[in-house]
């Protein structure tokens, strides 16, 4: 039986207060065990996206708990916070833009150094993470020389370079056309088998649903059903 490398505990997230308070997180429980892959899927405004920013530890519950491989992460100062999303977590966000002055190769380096992973790895991680995404041609241009879909395979090379061991996607392929799409989750499913990461990504996508080992979906703030793929 895998490890629980995350588990959600009676979350709820509520934004202003009284009249005017929007509860977009409505208590939820979630245990997701390590080398799986996790879909999330809701309407638009039904809490996914302030979900995930609490499970990568870059909002705080309004109540309950996140545990990350048995630390709880709700607890942690400003500082352990930042070193657990630096060592752990990779992003692929439409918030997290791409560093403009930066290439591809420039980015992926970046996001290297401040993971702390050693130099010396740079090189070869930059090569493989560009390459899973199949950028490597277009390695040296900058994010306004790319497409939009071009920009977001960077992302998704700048969050797997460091190997993290989960990684969190928000529409991940929202940019991308179905061949495209097909592949970057045939690359989610290959580093949870071959890598044992855990990725957990948000879709509108129908397609895509059967790739997954587990699919939640949000209503209205709260987890209305898991479903194994078959
Ligand atoms: N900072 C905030 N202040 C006030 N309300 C917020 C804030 N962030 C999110 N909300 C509200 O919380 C609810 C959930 O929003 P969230 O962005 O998590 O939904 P979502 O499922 O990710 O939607 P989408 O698919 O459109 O990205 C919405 O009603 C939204 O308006």
């Amino acid at each position: 039986m895998p490890n629980p490398i995350l588990q959600a505990s009676n979350i709820t997230r509520s934004f202003g207060s009284g009249k005017n308070a929007v509860h977009a997180l409505r208590g939820i429980n979630l245990t997701i065990t390590e080398s799986s892959l996790i879909i999330l899927k809701g309407k638009s405004g039904s809490g996914k996206t302030t979900f995930m920013n609490i499970l990568g530890g870059l909002d705080q519950p309004t109540d309950g708990t996140v545990t990350f491989l048995e630390q709880d992460i709700s607890q942690f100062n400003h500082q352990e916070v930042d070193n657990f999303r630096k060592k752990h977590v990779g992003f692929i966000f439409q918030a997290f833009a791409l560093l403009p002055m930066m290439t591809a190769i420039e980015n992926v380096e970046f996001s290297l150094r401040i993971a702390g992973v050693p130099q010396e790895e740079w090189e070869k991680r930059i090569k493989e993470s560009l390459e899973w995404v199949g950028l490597s041609k277009r390695a040296k241009h900058r994010p306004y020389e790319l497409s939009g879909g071009e920009q977001q395979r960077v992302a998704i090379a700048r969050a797997i370079a460091k190997r993290p061991s989960l990684i969190l996607a928000d529409e991940p392929t929202a940019e991308l056309d179905s061949k495209r799409t097909f592949q970057i989750i045939r690359l989610f499913r290959s580093l949870v088998d071959e890598q044992k990461m855990t990725i957990i990504f948000t879709t509108h996508d129908p397609n895509v649903l059967h790739m997954a080992d587990t699919i939640y979906e949000l209503e209205d703030g709260q987890l209305i059903k898991s479903k194994l793929s078959s």
